[in-house]
């Protein structure tokens, strides 16, 4: 056995540091600045793990993107040939250079008007295909995230990471991405242009370039703060709206509909408001670079005018530019739209990065110790466990199952029995001690040896929609049809399979196919009993089921614990009944354990507790 130390994933990283810059710090709306930076190199990794490999058809978009904006700025240089010198030449009887600057023009707005296109396409391609490998890396890492993070990460958040989240990294990638590079650089190539064409009209450029830089620096902050509120005001309303559908039972029976529905409407205006928040810092962005972009074309106009009467410019060079003035301005309209869709984009990136930057708590070893045939012999050694930081919840609990061995496990609500069961199967791993199976530290063998020998089946016995086959053969999907029907038969709920429309290739959410709690219990037993596992951990679910229904499912769980280690969380005196070991627990300690009939005759909890059970059967 190895000490326990060893273990403990990320043992060197400070837990505060790290649960910051992850998914926990998603409900932040202010970041500390050593937290901000984390996370912006964090989601910039992100971002370069997810480019890099795909920088051929990147330099390929890169290039068709210089040629049609090299295409696109051509033209007002055209323009000035054309003044300045194709038309002159016509007066002077020569149409040569005119046709020639006219052919020219045209077969410039030919080749932008191409390479554009093909680069929207080649762009799209590669954020496409980001996208699908982001969105599979999200689904991967969440299914692979230990048990500790989703009890703790509402299941609503997950889903607003592969939903909203994945939608406004689309948005920006389908339109605003491609907007944000083509603009960058007709700004950059317009400037160089305008330069060429007339450098002291450059210089002007240049001045309307500080009170732009400082609106734009402006608007970068306020916008950056409102679209994390909108974010994560978006995913309280999705939380919100999840939690409420999933809980539709609990809500319906303590009519709570109003008060959900007071807070979903709270929650939906404090989204609204953010958005409003957005909208107000955009409107007064926007008009306002407008203004500046007008304010220098009527300085260049004014100076320029005033040089065409001097003779130190051409018409020609005032008309182009003129029409550089202009054009510089729009591609920053443009990149302030598209900043919206990029904010928005960073904030989820963010997120995104920071769930995948989650790690398991519960690790998968890197040396792992083979176990392909367990016996079943599992051991706590001295196991104290808490959850996270809480207080203790099993202080030293030393326990052995010996192979083969039925135990029932008792206790009052809290007593830790739960937590138990998610210790033997590897949920959780213990503070301090370790649980062994055969002798191994169950965090030294591999998943899919671990799963195959310790298997869990819930009080929720969940069914996935799909057949009832494929439910029965979940653990084990290569399992013949025979073998199905075997486990089927071995519990006893082959007839009742057979009495549905399809028999087993009926859909379980489809009508017909809705089976009742007791039922579900039995296909989670067949699928526990195909799966055939060395130990079998059992939350016998709660819910009363009628006498009939009781026996049957009775007699599938006597068939399934057979010869088999199994410990089971019972609620019913039949279970208990079956058991070879009764413990009883209270406060996270064992305080009785011993043979069922051995304790009812001790006159102890278990006993008080058997004599209730047979009085209320009696
Ligand atoms: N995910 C969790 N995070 C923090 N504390 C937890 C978590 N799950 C359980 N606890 C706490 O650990 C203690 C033991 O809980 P556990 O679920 O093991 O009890 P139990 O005996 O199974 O109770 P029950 O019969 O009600 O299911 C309780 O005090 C509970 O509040």
């Amino acid at each position: 056995m190895t000490a326990p130390a060893d273990h403990r994933p990320d043992a060197d990283r400070p837990a505060a540091r790290r649960r910051a810059t992850t998914a926990a710090a998603d409900d932040a709306t202010t970041l500390d600045a050593d937290t901000s930076r984390a996370v912006r190199t964090r989601s910039l990794g992100l971002l370069g793990e997810l480019l890099r490999p795909r920088w051929r058809p990147l330099a390929w978009a890169g290039l068709l993107v210089v040629v049609s904006t090299a295409g696109q700025v051509a033209g007002p240089l055209l323009v000035q040939a054309a003044i300045d010198t194709a038309v002159p030449a016509l007066v002077a009887d020569d149409a040569l250079p005119l046709v020639a600057v006219g052919g020219a023009y045209l077969l410039a707005a030919a080749l932008g008007g191409v390479c554009a296109g093909a680069y929207v396409r080649a762009a799209s391609r590669v954020a496409q295909s980001v996208l699908l490998e982001l969105r599979r890396r999200v689904f991967r890492h969440t299914q692979r995230l230990s048990l500790e993070f989703h009890e703790s990460y509402t299941s609503g958040r997950v889903i607003s990471r592969q939903t909203s989240d994945l939608e406004a990294l689309r948005e920006l990638f389908d339109g605003g991405l491609t907007g944000v590079v083509s603009s960058l650089m007709l700004m950059v190539f317009t400037g160089a242009a305008l330069f060429w064409v007339d450098w002291r009209s450059g210089l002007v450029l240049l001045c309307a370039l500080l009170p732009a830089w400082v609106l734009t620096r402006w608007f970068q902050r306020r916008s950056q703060l409102y679209y994390r509120e909108q974010r994560t005001a978006s995913a309280r309303l999705i939380v919100k709206f999840v939690e409420t559908m999933t809980g539709m039972r609990a809500v319906q029976a303590f009519r709570r509909e109003p008060a959900s529905e007071a807070e979903y409407a709270h929650l939906g205006e404090e989204y609204r408001d953010a958005n409003l928040r957005i909208f107000g810092v955009n409107g007064r962005y926007q008009p306002g670079l407008v203004l500046i972009g007008n304010v220098t074309v009527a300085v260049a106009l004014a100076l320029g005018g005033w040089r065409v009467v001097e003779g130190t410019l051409d018409v020609g060079a005032l008309v182009a530019v003129l029409l550089y003035v202009k054009r510089f301005f729009q591609p920053i309209q443009q990149l302030g739209m598209f900043y919206n869709a990029l904010q928005s984009a960073v904030a989820a990136l963010e997120k995104v990065s920071g769930l995948l930057a989650e790690e398991p708590t519960v690790a998968e070893p890197r040396h792992p110790v083979p176990l392909p045939a367990a016996r079943g012999d599992v051991h706590l050694h001295d196991v104290t466990f808490r959850y996270g930081e809480g207080p203790v919840v099993l202080p030293d609990l030393d326990l052995h199952l010996p192979a083969g061995q039925t135990v029932a496990l008792l206790g009052t609500t809290g007593a830790g029995k739960s937590t138990v069961a998610k210790l033997v199967t590897r949920f959780y791993d213990p503070s301090q001690g370790a649980v062994t199976l055969d002798g191994v530290d169950l965090r030294d063998l591999s998943t899919t040896d671990l799963r195959r020998a310790v298997v869990m089946v819930t009080q929720e016995a969940y069914l996935f929609s799909g057949s009832v086959r494929e439910n029965i053969a979940l653990g084990r999907p290569d399992a013949t049809d025979a073998e199905v029907e075997a486990a089927a038969r071995a519990v006893g709920v082959h007839d009742f399979v057979t009495s549905l429309p399809d028999g087993y290739a009926t859909d379980v959410n489809k009508r017909g196919g809705r089976v009742s709690a007791g039922q579900r219990q039995l296909i989670s037993f067949a699928r526990a009993f195909l799966a055939d596992p060395a130990v079998l951990v059992l939350d016998e679910a709660t819910s009363s089921l009628d006498v009939p229904g009781e026996r049957l499912v009775q007699e599938g769980l006597r068939t399934l614990l057979a010869d088999r280690t199994a410990l089971v969380i019972a609620h019913r005196l039949s279970t208990v009944e079956i058991a070879d070991r009764v413990l009883v627990m209270e406060h996270g300690r064992v305080v009785e354990d011993g043979a069922p009939a051995e304790l009812a005759a001790a006159g102890g909890r278990y006993a008080a507790l058997h004599a209730a059970w047979r009085d209320s059967i009696a």
